[in-house]
């Protein structure tokens, strides 16, 4: 049975990225949906249960991760991760009615939107001092405000505070891409559907030599493929860390549940993030960890030498 999903908090204001990944979701048609000034405030929202899911950014192609996002799935309540969102993201620079490239001292955005138009701003408008904000769009706002003379942020933000465009696809990378995730409380994830993702968190056992190594063997040796490894600082002091793994397939196929027993065996602790639909996967096989001919011919085998038939 599915679990209906009526109010969806977002990081916002309206006219962030994050809100344009929302609408992408045809089941937030008609719901609720609740802008929220952080991350983290986005995410104590579902925990609190005002909110059934919230979306915010997970990581980009040209910046990297988020990380009051891994923060806030590493520690804290459990969340689960219960579908991904991929979407390219193009900048635009903002301002007030009359000014210009040269009368520009301050220029906001959200970190990751000053880090992927650093080149731009620097040649474009070198005098300007760099400004982070908690979302794009709070940024367009904060120049209405008067907090700041200019915003790097999507073009529906720029026009929904009637701010004139300076400059238009101002990002360094025209193929930039971010994955967003839309967490939920922890429920049972979705069925597999034979191109998946599975998510965790590995907290290592830092007193075990090879520990790292350890871990990877689960995956490697049941030929799951890894997709990525992200190391975060625990927070309890320095040269601790936990590790974000993403894997090809679906908590439901054996080899998948196989790592990740192994992990469990291997790890000081383990907080599984959940199985979920690949964004973006065009054919079905893409991210399918299910049994091979080699495994099924193994497990075959097994059985046979336990019978005394082999
Ligand atoms: O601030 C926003 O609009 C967001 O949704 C976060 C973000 C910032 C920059 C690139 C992609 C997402």
């Amino acid at each position: 049975m599915s679990v209906e999903l009526t109010r969806y908090a977002y990081l916002g204001p309206a006219g962030t990225f994050t809100e344009q990944a929302l609408r992408t979701v045809p089941e937030t048609a008609g719901a609720e949906l609740l802008p929220m000034v952080t991350v983290p405030e986005a995410l104590q929202a579902v925990r609190d249960a005002r909110a059934d899911a919230a979306l915010v950014p997970l990581e980009n192609s040209v910046e990297g991760a988020v990380p009051p996002t891994l923060d806030g799935l590493a520690g804290g309540e459990r969340l689960m991760i219960k579908r991904e969102v991929l979407l390219p993201v193009t900048f635009n620079l903002y301002a007030s009615a009359g000014a210009d490239l040269t009368t520009v001292k301050t220029v906001a955005s959200h970190p990751h939107g000053l880090a992927q138009c650093q080149g731009w701003l620097r040649r474009h408008v070198p005098q300007a001092e760099l400004i982070t904000a908690p979302s794009t769009s709070d940024a367009a706002e904060g120049v209405v405000r008067g907090d700041w003379d200019a915003a790097v942020c999507a073009p529906v933000a720029g026009q929904r505070n009637q701010l004139e465009e300076l400059a238009v696809d101002v990002g360094d990378n025209a193929a930039a891409v971010t994955r967003f995730i839309l967490v939920t409380r922890p429920m049972r994830p979705p069925a597999p559907t034979g191109a998946d993702v599975t998510s965790l968190v590995a907290f290592i056992a830092h007193d075990r030599t090879g520990a790292l190594l350890e871990v990877l063997t689960e995956f490697a040796v049941r030929g799951i493929n890894l997709t990525r490894i992200e190391s975060r600082p625990t927070k309890e002091r320095i040269g601790r860390y936990c590790f974000f793994l993403d894997c090809d397939g679906h908590i439901e196929d054996a080899r998948v549940g196989e790592a990740l027993m192994g992990l469990r065996r291997v790890c000081a602790d383990v907080r599984f993030l959940g199985s979920y639909p690949r964004a973006g996967a065009d054919h079905e096989g893409d991210g399918r960890a299910e049994p091979s001919d080699a495994d099924s011919d193994a497990a075959g085998w097994l059985a046979r030498v336990r019978a005394g038939e082999a």
